[in-house]
Parts: C-alpha cells; sequence; structure tokens
C-alpha cells in the first residue's frame, strides 16, 4: 500500500506537486495519468526516496522507504529504464543488485525467465533496445519479490506483444495481493489494465476513482449528425452547455444535447438530419475533458469548436 498526504515537491520556483494525497490500495492495478508535466515521475520518486518532499509525506507499506531495512523487498521500482544501462551482462547486472540485498540467484534466474530476458541474459546491457531495456528495469523491480510495484511507463518502447506482456504481468501481481502503480499517457492501455485511476495535471489529484466511475462520470453525451445545414441546427439548439465541431463537410459532433433534443430541433427548423449517431464515451474522452484546463503543452491545432449560443469560430456553414 502507498499513502501519501499533502506530499509538494517545489523546484526552485516551479511547484512539480502540489499538495496531493492519494492511496494505493494493494489487490488492484491502479494507473497515473496525465499529461507532460504533470508530476508523475516525480511523485513517483518521491515514493522511493530518489526526490525529498518539499513538505507532506508518502509512506509505502506504512513507513517511509527509506526506514525499510531491505526495501527491494518492499517496493520495486522502474523509474527510468536507460538507469540500468551499464557494460554488465544483464545477468550480472540484476546479480550485483541481488546481492546488496541478499537475493538469491535462483530469484535472478526466475526473474530473468519470467521477463523474457534468457535468450539475452549474457549480452552487455549497454547494447539493449529500448524494449529490452524496459524488460531489465521490470526484472529489477521484481527481484526482491516486493508486495508493492512501482512502474513509471512500463510499456514505453515495446513492442504489441510486449505491451500485451506487461499488461498480464500487471493483472497477475495484482492478483497476487500486490500494489500495482503504473504510469501511463496511454489511455487505451490503461483502460485495459487498470481497475482504479489517480489522475494528475499540474501537479494536482484531478480525479481518483474506480475507471469505470470516471467513465460514467462525464455526463456529457455527443453526438454524430449528418445534415446540410450544421450551423444552423447548432445555433438552433440553444444552451451554453452545447457545442458542436464540424468533423467534415456536413458532419457536426454535439456534444452536451441528447440525440432526442436535437432531432426535435432539426424537425421544428425543418432542418434535413440523415444521421445522428450517439457516441459511446471512452476513457480517452473523459481523460480529455478531466485534464482539459490541467494541460501544460498543448498542441495548437485541435479542431475549431463551434458554439450553439452562435459565437461560432469554426469553418462551419
Ligand atoms: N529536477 C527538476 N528540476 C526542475 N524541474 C523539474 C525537475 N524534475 C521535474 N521538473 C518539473 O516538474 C514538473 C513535473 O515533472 P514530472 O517529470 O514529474 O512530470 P511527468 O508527469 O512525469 O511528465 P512526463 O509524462 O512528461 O514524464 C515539470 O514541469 C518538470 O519540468
Amino acid at each position: 500500500m502507498i499513502e501519501a498526504s499533502g506530499l509538494s515537491k517545489r523546484y526552485g520556483g516551479k511547484t512539480a506537486v502540489d499538495n496531493v494525497s492519494f492511496t494505493v490500495q494493494p489487490g488492484k492495478v491502479t494507473g497515473f495519468l496525465g499529461p507532460n508535466g504533470a508530476g508523475k515521475s516525480t511523485t513517483m520518486r518521491m515514493i522511493v526516496g530518489l526526490d525529498r518532499p518539499t513538505s507532506g509525506r508518502v509512506l509505502v507499506n506504512g513507513k517511509p522507504y527509506a526506514r525499510h531495512k531491505a526495501p527491494l523487498r518492499e517496493v520495486g521500482a522502474l523509474l527510468d529504464a536507460k538507469a540500468v544501462h551499464t557494460k554488465r551482462s544483464a545477468y550480472n547486472h540484476l546479480r550485483a543488485m541481488a546481492a546488496t540485498h541478499g537475493i538469491s540467484a535462483n530469484r535472478v534466474n526466475e526473474v530473468i525467465e519470467l521477463t523474457g530476458l534468457t535468450s539475452v541474459a549474457q549480452k552487455r546491457v549497454g547494447g539493449f533496445s529500448l524494449g529490452m531495456g524496459q524488460r531489465l528495469g521490470i526484472a529489477s523491480a521484481l527481484l526482491g519479490d516486493p508486495s508493492t510495484v512501482i512502474l513509471d511507463e512500463p510499456v514505453n518502447g515495446l513492442d504489441p506483444e510486449g505491451v500485451l506482456w506487461v499488461r498480464h504481468l500487471a493483472r497477475e501481481l495484482a492478483a497476487e495481493g500486490r500494489t500495482v502503480f503504473l504510469s501511463s499517457h496511454l489511455m487505451s492501455e490503461m483502460a485495459q489494465t487498470a481497475d482504479h485511476l489517480i489522475v494528475i495535471g499540474r501537479g494536482r489529484i484531478i480525479a481518483d476513482a474506480p475507471i469505470a466511475d470516471i467513465i460514467a462520470g462525464q455526463k456529457k453525451v455527443r453526438v454524430l449528425v449528418r445534415t446540410d445545414s450544421p450551423r444552423e441546427l447548432l445555433q438552433a439548439l440553444t444552451g451554453p452547455e452545447i457545442t458542436g465541431v464540424e468533423k467534415e463537410t456536413g458532419l457536426l459532433e454535439i456534444t452536451g444535447a441528447e440525440p432526442r433534443r436535437i432531432a426535435e430541433t432539426a424537425l421544428e427548423r425543418q432542418i434535413l438530419v440523415y444521421e445522428l449517431t450517439p457516441l459511446q464515451v471512452s476513457l480517452e474522452d473523459a481523460y480529455m475533458e478531466l485534464t482539459r484546463d490541467d494541460v501544460e503543452y498543448r498542441s495548437k491545432d485541435r479542431p475549431q469548436e463551434l458554439s450553439a449560443a452562435g459565437t461560432a469560430s469554426g469553418k462551419g456553414k
């Protein structure tokens, strides 16, 4: 179990993590999501004592990481896969780590097998691909058979087979009753792997709930509408909460209005509508909506929005 309370980290004038409190429960995969620069890595580094909190504290299995006599047996972490690149072979790298913790050579062989590194175990780590480095990082994290596993972007650089492997591994570790805390910005991946999500934006927690609740919490309905008069239709749908984006000529994506209301409005105004498709809210949508105001580095070319209130700025007719 991981328990953070009032955890903050400032680097000079920059607040990377701002008074966050959360608990990561055992027996579940908890996803840690957030846009670039949100504070995920900094939080994870504080959990394992690599960064000192400016204020607040974080406990792993009831104690600060540094207070554990054999921390590798309590918590295993993959934080920066590149940090393991050395002139040693994968086997020797793991053997050296194991030796410092009284972990047997048997366990080294076990994690090598578990992470699919058997055929390259004698090769120099310096020559490893990003994916092999990730596997070695995961092997190091699992070496002490820890009850808490923290993996920062574990699927980064892995091929599809590797992504699937990490997903199964995370699920298996949680099923064994371990605490599994994974960061990622791949929403689709999280949707298939995590039970619970903690979403962070600009150093603050913006959601902490089971995945199903996060999706269900996004009440804004979205509907695809094909019509020859998109702008007219949108202006007829009055309400500040209703917005629309013209995805292509004559194809509107309307947010905030139920299909029935759209159909009734179109009928009233004699606007021909020849497609009306409600869209399912995905985790991706829920996440975009949640982090909308908390993205530090935003791409410039987001689709232009049209608004039902008539302040249209898009390319609708
Ligand atoms: N050592 C440091 N010195 C100064 N600023 C830092 C340092 N480490 C992180 N930051 C800043 O703190 C903020 C949070 O960074 P962090 O790496 O924790 O975010 P992240 O959510 O892991 O992002 P990403 O998904 O891009 O890895 C960023 O604005 C970052 O620039």
